[in-house]
């Protein structure tokens, strides 16, 4: 990347420094503290301003990823924002500049369609020798991140359970196929830097040594001359041209490394083989995006290769071992009969327990992706220690196959209370598998569940947008008003919700017009 002409050798402080007129909030998921204290001091030092939330204000969003970003932001959210959206390598690369880099080649695409996770890795790596304090933590490659931290607001459900349940498969990362860019599949404690980090797998031989050592004395002399920029160009280039998989033919690539950081040809070949291998292991049940590049960059490129993988949770070794099964949809009336039978062995269990088969059957469509199964009792009460009798009593039925997850709070009463189960089943007298989910609310609280787990997740999104507009927060486990800050954060704990008894009656409070669950599908 070419920076601007303007040059500095040092980059003057204050409120004329080179971030001057900038005002960032920066994403802080995934980013080692001591790095965000270290941007946030340069940034300050050299004029910008930092908002502590995403505000009117804000001209520029920094995050590690756009992963990072949807899991912070909401996407209309990000949609309504009109400044510059960037990763944090363009704060690093300016810094080790001392001047602003083109914003090109950092910018995140807010369209949550887009994956951007493979176009940083052509960005060359950081340049940690010219850069100062920041050096020594920018070979942190693991990034801590407390369950506490990568807690949803419950907008996405799936990502509520995996940090329901950490404590029973820690590293889990429910998938859902319909927001495998969005961010919930990621708050695992996996690298959440990894695309910053990230290094070609196939490490070939130093096709183009003659080339890089040329650049290497290319970067000292621009050095010695004083002219940082050709300097800095050619240091960066240096490491492009190292990971090239081929030997650099003509002038014309050499000019096209040196002047945009990158080669096209090397691009397509990339992203295409990256992009293809990383979505087909984000489809395995449990592999979100981080796991899946993970697992990329450590050389595999099919499912079988996965078979191998030791380092795969129980719940992934299930998803990929059933691949094809779970990706077959329930025909609408399997669907149904299996409902009926659920009903009744909860039934027969305790009488008056309330089974809806909600997701996509509820929404009435002709197939369904999976079983996503609403439970509760009028009593308030029969729900607690309901699921794990429920769960046994299927399981010796066959009907409930292989766990995924299980986490039980309705007895302790932690986390609202609410019991979820994640696993396999199969329609009686077959072997052919089909994800299937139980959630189990106390009474008070089911028609949250029961609005969050019919969907689709548009409305969901909508609702949660809505309620926020009006100073509530929204999620499966209540409405509740926001306590403190505006933003996306859990209201204080303990919290109670308001209490709504029916669906109708949270549209009504929302003021949202009602719609029957076959209206749903946004
Ligand atoms: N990112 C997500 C995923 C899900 N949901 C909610 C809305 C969904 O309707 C419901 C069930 O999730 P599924 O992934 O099972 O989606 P559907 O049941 O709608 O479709 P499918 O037929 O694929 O199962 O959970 C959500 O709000 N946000
Ligand atoms: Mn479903």
């Amino acid at each position: 990347m070419a920076p601007k002409r303007t040059k500095r050798k040092s980059p003057s402080l204050g409120p004329q420094g080179m971030f001057a007129g900038m005002t960032v909030f920066l994403i802080e998921d995934g980013v080692q503290s001591v790095r965000l204290q270290i941007w946030k001091q340069k940034l300050v030092q050299m004029g910008a301003k930092v908002e502590t939330q995403l505000s009117e204000k804000v001209s520029h969003v920094f995050a590690i990823s756009s992963d990072a970003l949807f899991h912070h932001v909401d996407g209309d959210r990000l949609a309504r924002f009109k400044g510059h959206v960037l990763l944090y390598q363009w704060l690093e690369e300016s810094l080790a500049a001392g001047e602003k880099v083109s914003e090109d080649f950092y910018i995140l695409k807010v369209d949550p369609e887009g994956f951007d996770i493979f176009d940083k890795s052509l960005k060359p790596k950081l340049a940690n020798r010219n850069s100062s304090s920041y050096d020594e933590h920018s070979h942190c490659k693991r990034m801590k991140s407390s369950h506490e931290e990568t807690k949803q607001t419950n907008e996405e459900k799936k990502g509520d359970i995996e940090t329901n349940s950490v404590s029973w498969a820690s590293n889990t990362e429910p998938h859902s196929p319909s927001s495998l860019t969005s961010s919930p599949e990621i708050s695992s404690t996996q690298d959440k830097d990894v695309g910053m980090q990230t290094s070609f797998q196939y490490s070939p031989p130093d096709l183009n040594k003659g080339i890089t050592e040329i650049f290497g004395k290319l970067v000292n002399i621009y050095r010695a001359l004083g002219d940082d920029r050709r300097s800095f160009s050619y240091y960066k280039a240096i490491a492009v041209v190292e990971k090239l998989p081929f030997k650099v033919e003509s002038a014309d690539q050499i000019q096209e490394i040196v002047t945009t950081g990158k080669l096209s040809k090397l691009q397509h070949f990339e992203t295409d083989e990256k992009v293809k291998t990383i979505t087909l292991f984000g489809e395995v049940w449990g592999i979100g995006p981080a796991t899946a590049l993970k697992l990329y960059e450590k050389g595999h490129r099919t499912l079988d290769d996965l078979k191998n993988e030791d380092s795969l949770t129980n719940a992934q070794v299930i998803g990929l071992k059933y691949f094809d099964d779970i990706k077959t949809r329930i025909p609408r009336h399997e669907a149904q009969e299996m409902e009926l039978v659920l009903q009744k062995v909860a039934e027969d269990i305790i009488p008056g327990m309330v089974v809806v088969c909600g997701g996509s059957y509820r929404r009435g469509k002709a197939s369904c992706g999976d079983l996503d199964i609403v439970i509760t009792h009028p009593d308030g009460k029969s729900h607690k220690g309901f699921l794990q009798n429920y769960v046994k009593r299927l399981k010796e039925m066959k009907l409930l196959r292989e766990d995924l997850i299980f986490s039980t709070h309705s007895e302790e009463g932690t986390d609202s209370g609410v019991d979820t189960y994640f696993g396999l089943c199969t329609y009686p007298g077959r072997e052919l598998r089909h994800r299937i989910d139980f959630k189990v609310y106390p009474r008070d609280i089911y028609a949250f569940g029961l609005i969050a787990w019919t969907g689709d997740d548009v409305l969901n999104r909508r609702l949660r947008l809505l309620a926020e507009s009006k100073g509530y927060r929204l999620d499966d486990t209540g409405l509740f008003p926001a306590t403190h800050g505006s933003g996306s954060k859990r209201g204080s704990r303990g919290t109670a919700s308001l209490k709504l008894e029916t669906e109708k009656e949270v549209f009504d409070f929302l003021g949202f017009p009602w719609l029957e669950p076959y209206e749903r599908n946004l």
